[in-house]
């Protein structure tokens, strides 16, 4: 695609896909864990964080609507300067396998990467000239002059804990050629969570195996098991969840009573969205069975 440049890092932007029913701390950390994991290894520049609240037809017990869980992770991420919510996917009105979001994301910074360019282009052998044409040889060329023509297109890593990586193991839930694309296309950053092991499951699966490379495992030291259910069940039971979620989220959910014994039977019975679609498909029966 581009000319390669070895000083220059390749740009990646971080996508979370997941109910966040309500989004936590953890969430949030998630991602200040991975930029700090890709910036140590000096060879990653994370552009951007993305959060992709699944939409309401997932129809995971006790999702409430879209509509508030959205707001909510937009209240959380009001004062951050690098993670944003993106609303695409729950806009939709079918449930949407994560390999379409991703690719989603990955298209839209490819259109946006060719309008920058049209408005920039310089061609490239014109930018070559004028390289032998300054006066001092040794003095190191400035490759940023180049950049709005060569300059790749960021990678959009899927973001996720440990217990997403591990339900590709899950019969029915995943495609196994969506796991093999997202793996090979796109890449995988996972935060371990505390009481899975990853290692061995990625050893376990022929293809995660083959794709290892592409497979970003990021231990949390400081560990944390803040979920969501955790939050939802104390606000059942009238519990603090102060200092377990950003203050204005806590505020938001208390104004509009968004978690009650109620909202925790809704889609009670009903089959996950991604079980109805892939049921039927011998080919994501039994996913990572090798
Ligand atoms: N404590 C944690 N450590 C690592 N990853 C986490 C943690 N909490 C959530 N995640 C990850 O965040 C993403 C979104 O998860 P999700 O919305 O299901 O939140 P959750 O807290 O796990 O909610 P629930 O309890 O309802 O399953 C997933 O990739 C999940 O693995
Ligand atoms: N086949 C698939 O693409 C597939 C299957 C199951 C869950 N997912 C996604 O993973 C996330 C899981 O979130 P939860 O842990 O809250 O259930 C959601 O964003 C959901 O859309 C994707
Ligand atoms: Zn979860």
């Amino acid at each position: 695609m581009a000319m390669e440049d070895p000083d220059r890092k390749t740009e990646v932007v971080l996508l979370a896909c997941g109910s966040f029913n309500p989004i936590t701390n953890m969430h949030l950390r998630l991602f200040e864990l991975a930029k700090d994991y890709f910036h140590e290894t000096g060879k990653y520049k994370v552009i951007k964080g993305i959060i992709s609240p699944v939409g309401d037809a997932y129809q995971k017990k006790g999702l409430i609507s879209a509509n508030h869980r959205v707001t909510m992770a937009k209240l959380a991420t009001k004062n951050s300067d690098w993670v944003e919510v993106d609303d695409w996917e729950s806009c939709q009105s079918e449930w949407l396998e994560t390999l379409k979001v991703l690719r989603y994301h990955h298209q839209k910074l490819l259109s946006a990467d060719v309008t920058n360019s049209l408005q920039h282009t310089v061609p490239i052998t014109k930018l070559g000239r004028k390289r032998k044409q300054e006066p001092n040889r040794h003095e190191p060329v400035k490759k940023k002059n180049q950049s709005p023509v060569v300059k790749s297109v960021p990678q959009v890593k899927l973001l996720c804990g440990s217990d997403m990586l591990e339900s590709f193991g899950v019969p029915n839930l995943w495609k196994l050629e969506d796991i093999t694309e997202i793996v090979e296309k796109h890449g995988l950053v996972c935060i371990s969570r505390a009481g899975n092991n990853v290692q061995k499951f990625i050893y376990e699966s022929d293809i995660l195996w083959r794709h290892k490379n592409n497979i970003h495992l990021v231990e949390e030291w400081i560990t944390n098991d803040i979920s969501s259910t955790k939050i939802r069940r104390a606000l059942r039971r009238g519990q603090s969840i102060r200092y377990l979620v950003p203050d204005v989220v806590r505020a938001y959910i208390e104004k509009n009573r968004l978690y009650s014994p109620e909202s925790e039977d809704r889609n009670a019975g009903v089959v996950l969205a991604p079980f109805q679609k892939h049921a039927s498909d011998p080919k994501s029966s039994q996913a990572l069975s090798n």
